[in-house]
C-alpha cells in the first residue's frame, strides 16, 4: 500500500463556482455574526465518550457565561441522555431568557415527533433538521434522485411546521441544513432550500435559518465563499432568511472558510469551542471571536478567563486542547527564540497604557484573556539576552545594563546547552546569584568604614582573604574610587549603573560595575544591598573576584 503516483485516478478536484463578479473579497467583517455553539451536539457526537448529564450541564453553563445566545443542546431523538438533558434544561429553568436552545433531528417523522416531545414547555426553541443533498449521498445513502431528496426535506418541514403549530406556547425558530452543502450542486442546494422556504413561509421578523454546511471540507475556502455568495444571490426571500455556515476542518481551513463566508454574506456561524467536532472538528468559535477582537471588533463573546473556559471544555470533552491552538494553547504566547524575545521585551517597554497594541509577535495582549506575562518568554538554548533580561526584570526587578546582558547571556547559554533543557526564571536568577553575587573568593568584603572630607573619600575595608582577615585602605574622589585605590591589584572601572529594587522600607539598591584587570577582557560584578554604598562595594568585589578567577583560568590554560 502506498500513495498513488497519479492520485487523479482516485480523487477528483472540487467544482469551481462561476461567479466572476464576486464581491466578497472586498468586504470587511466589522461586526460579530450570530454565533451558535454546537458543542453539545456536533461536538458531543464526535467524542469517544459522549457527555453525561452533569458534563452537559456544566458545559451549557460555561457557554452561557461566555455569552452564547444560541446553543444547540443535543439530538434528543437519538438518546435518552440527550432527551432527558433537554427536559432538565426546560423543567429546571436553566435557560436564561436571552438564550435560545436548538436541537437537531433527521428528516424523519418519528424522530421529529420525539424531538418535539423533548421541547414541551420551552419558552423558545429552534428545531434544526437536515438531510444530505450531495450527489454521492443521494446515490449511496438515500438511493434517491434529486426529486426524492427534495421531497424528504419538504415532507419533514411540513411535519415540523404542523407540530410547532400545535405547541403555540413556544416561540419557534426553524433551521434547515442541506447536509454536505459543500459538495452539492449549487443550483440544486438553492432549489431544495427554496422548497423548504415555501413550507415555512418565513418573514423578515420571523426568518428561517438556512445552514449551509461544509460537512466535509473539500475545497479551498475561497470556493466556499463563492458558494455562499452565489447562494445568497439566488435563494428566494433573502430578507427572510438567515444564512448560517457550519464549517469543518478536514483541509485545515475551517476558520478561513467561515471568515470568508461571513464576508460573502453569511449572517450566522456555527462551531465549537476550541474546534471540537466530527473528525478534524468544527470551526473553533474562540479563534473566530478573538480574530475579530484583534481587529478591533467586539465579538460579543467573552474570553476574559480563557483558561477557565478551556478547563471546562477539556474536562467535559475529555480531550486536551493542543498547546499550539490559537489564542489558548499553552505555548501560543511564548517566545523561546532570541530575536522574538528581544522584540517582545522592547515592545513591552514601549507599549503605553491605553494605546494601540503593538508588541511584536503577540497578536493579542495575553492579559485581555486572563493570561499573565510569565509564560510570554521562556529561555532555552535558542534564547538570547532579551529573554533572559526580560525574566530578570519581570520576576526580580533586576535591570542588567546592556553589556552585562551580553555577558550574562553567554553564561546562561552555556548552561542551557549543558542541560539541553529550558531554564526557568528562578533557575536563571540562581545562576546570576552563583555567578556574580556569590563571587566572594578570594576576596570577601566583611565590612567598611567611609569618611568624607572636603570632597575626598577615605575607605577602610575589612576583607577576608583565604580565611585571613586583612585591612585595606584607600582614598579618592568618591567612595568607589577610594575602594578601588585600596585593592591589591590595579583595576580600571569601565562602567557603573545602579537602580532600586522594590520600594518603601524593603527597597534595595542594585549596583552593576564593569572593570578591567591588567588589560584583560572587561568583566562585570553585581552587588545588592539595602545600603547603596555597600551594594556598590559588593559589586566591585564581585567583579574583582570574577576577574581574578578569569586570570587564573587563563594562566592554567596557558
Ligand atoms: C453531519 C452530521 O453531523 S448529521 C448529525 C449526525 N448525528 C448523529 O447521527 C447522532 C445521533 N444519531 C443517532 O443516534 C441515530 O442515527 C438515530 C437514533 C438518530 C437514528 O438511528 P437509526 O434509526 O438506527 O438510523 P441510522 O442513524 O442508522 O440512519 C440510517 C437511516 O436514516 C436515513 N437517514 C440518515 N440521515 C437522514 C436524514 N437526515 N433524514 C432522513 N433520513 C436520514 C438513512 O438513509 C437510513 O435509512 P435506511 O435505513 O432506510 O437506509
Ligand atoms: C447537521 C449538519 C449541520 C452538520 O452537522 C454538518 O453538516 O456537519
Amino acid at each position: 500500500m502506498s500513495m498513488l503516483k497519479d492520485p487523479s485516478q482516485k480523487y477528483r478536484p472540487f467544482t469551481r463556482i462561476q461567479i466572476p463578479d464576486r464581491t466578497w473579497p472586498d468586504k470587511i467583517i466589522d461586526k460579530a455574526p450570530i454565533w451558535l455553539s454546537t458543542d453539545l451536539r456536533d461536538g458531543n457526537q464526535s467524542l469517544i465518550e459522549p457527555m453525561d448529564a452533569e458534563k452537559k450541564m456544566r458545559f451549557f453553563k460555561c457557554l452561557v457565561q461566555v455569552g452564547l445566545k444560541e446553543i444547540e443542546v443535543g439530538f434528543p431523538s437519538a438518546s435518552q441522555t440527550d432527551f432527558d438533558f433537554v427536559r432538565e434544561l426546560i423543567e429546571g429553568g436553566h435557560i436564561p431568557d436571552d438564550v435560545t436552545i436548538q436541537v437537531l433531528t433527521q428528516a424523519r417523522d418519528d424522530l421529529i415527533e420525539r424531538t418535539f416531545e423533548s421541547l414541551k414547555g420551552a419558552k423558545k426553541a429552534i428545531v434544526h433538521y437536515y438531510n444530505a443533498c450531495a450527489p454521492s449521498f443521494r446515490k449511496i445513502v438515500f438511493n434517491q434522485d434529486k426529486a426524492g431528496v427534495k421531497a424528504i426535506a419538504v415532507a419533514a418541514g411540513s411535519t415540523i411546521k404542523r407540530l410547532a403549530a400545535a405547541a403555540p406556547e413556544t416561540q419557534w425558530g426553524f433551521e434547515y441544513s442541506p447536509e454536505v452543502f459543500s459538495s452539492t450542486e449549487i443550483d440544486f442546494a438553492v432549489e431544495v432550500c427554496n422548497a423548504v422556504i415555501e413550507v415555512f413561509q418565513p418573514t423578515p421578523a420571523n426568518p428561517l435559518i438556512l445552514n449551509l454546511p461544509a460537512t466535509i471540507e473539500c475545497a479551498t475556502p475561497n470556493n466556499y465563499a463563492d458558494q455562499i455568495e452565489w447562494f445568497g444571490r439566488h435563494v428566494n426571500k433573502r430578507d427572510s432568511v438567515l444564512i448560517s455556515v457550519h464549517t469543518h476542518n478536514d483541509r485545515g481551513t475551517g476558520v478561513a472558510a467561515s471568515e470568508l463566508a461571513v464576508m460573502a454574506g453569511a449572517d450566522r456561524v456555527e462551531g465549537c469551542l476550541f474546534g471540537n467536532g466530527e473528525r478534524t472538528g468544527n470551526v473553533c468559535l474562540v479563534t473566530l471571536a478573538l480574530n475579530l477582537y484583534t481587529q478591533g471588533v467586539n465579538p460579543q463573546l467573552d474570553f476574559s478567563d480563557i483558561d477557565a473556559v478551556r478547563k471546562v471544555v477539556e474536562d467535559c470533552n475529555q480531550l486536551p486542547v493542543h498547546p499550539r491552538h490559537p489564542y489558548v494553547g499553552d505555548l501560543v504566547h511564548t517566545a523561546f527564540s532570541g530575536s522574538h524575545q528581544d522584540a517582545i521585551r522592547k515592545g513591552f517597554a514601549q507599549q503605553q497604557e491605553g494605546s494601540l497594541w503593538e508588541v511584536p509577535y503577540l497578536p493579542i495582549d495575553p492579559a485581555d484573556i486572563g493570561r499573565d506575562y510569565e509564560a510570554v518568554i521562556r529561555v532555552n538554548s535558542q534564547s538570547g539576552k532579551g529573554g533572559i533580561t526580560f525574566l530578570l526584570e519581570q520576576e526580580y526587578g533586576i535591570n542588567l545594563p546592556r553589556r552585562m546582558q551580553i555577558e550574562f547571556s553567554q553564561v546562561v547559554q552555556k548552561e542551557t546547552d549543558r542541560l539541553g533543557l529550558e531554564m526557568t526564571a528562578s533557575q536563571i536568577h540562581k545562576l546570576l546569584d552563583s555567578e556574580y553575587l556569590q563571587a566572594t573568593s578570594p576576596y570577601e568584603l566583611k565590612g567598611h568604614r567611609l569618611e568624607e572630607e572636603n570632597g575626598e573619600s577615605r575607605v577602610d575595608a575589612k576583607v577576608q582573604v583565604n580565611g585571613q582577615e586583612q585591612r585595606w585602605s584607600g582614598s579618592g574622589k568618591g567612595a568607589l574610587e577610594a575602594l578601588a585605590s585600596s585593592l591589591p591589584v590595579a583595576v580600571e572601572v569601565m562602567d557603573y549603573h545602579e537602580h532600586a529594587i522594590g520600594g518603601g522600607a524593603n527597597a534595595k539598591a542594585a549596583c552593576y560595575i564593569e572593570i578591567r584587570l591588567d588589560g584583560q577582557r572587561p568583566l562585570h560584578g553585581i552587588g545588592i544591598d539595602e545600603n547603596i554604598t555597600t551594594a556598590s562595594f559588593r559589586a566591585l568585589f564581585s567583579a574583582l573576584n570574577r576577574a581574578v578567577k578569569q586570570a587564573e583560568e587563563k594562566t592554567q590554560a596557558a
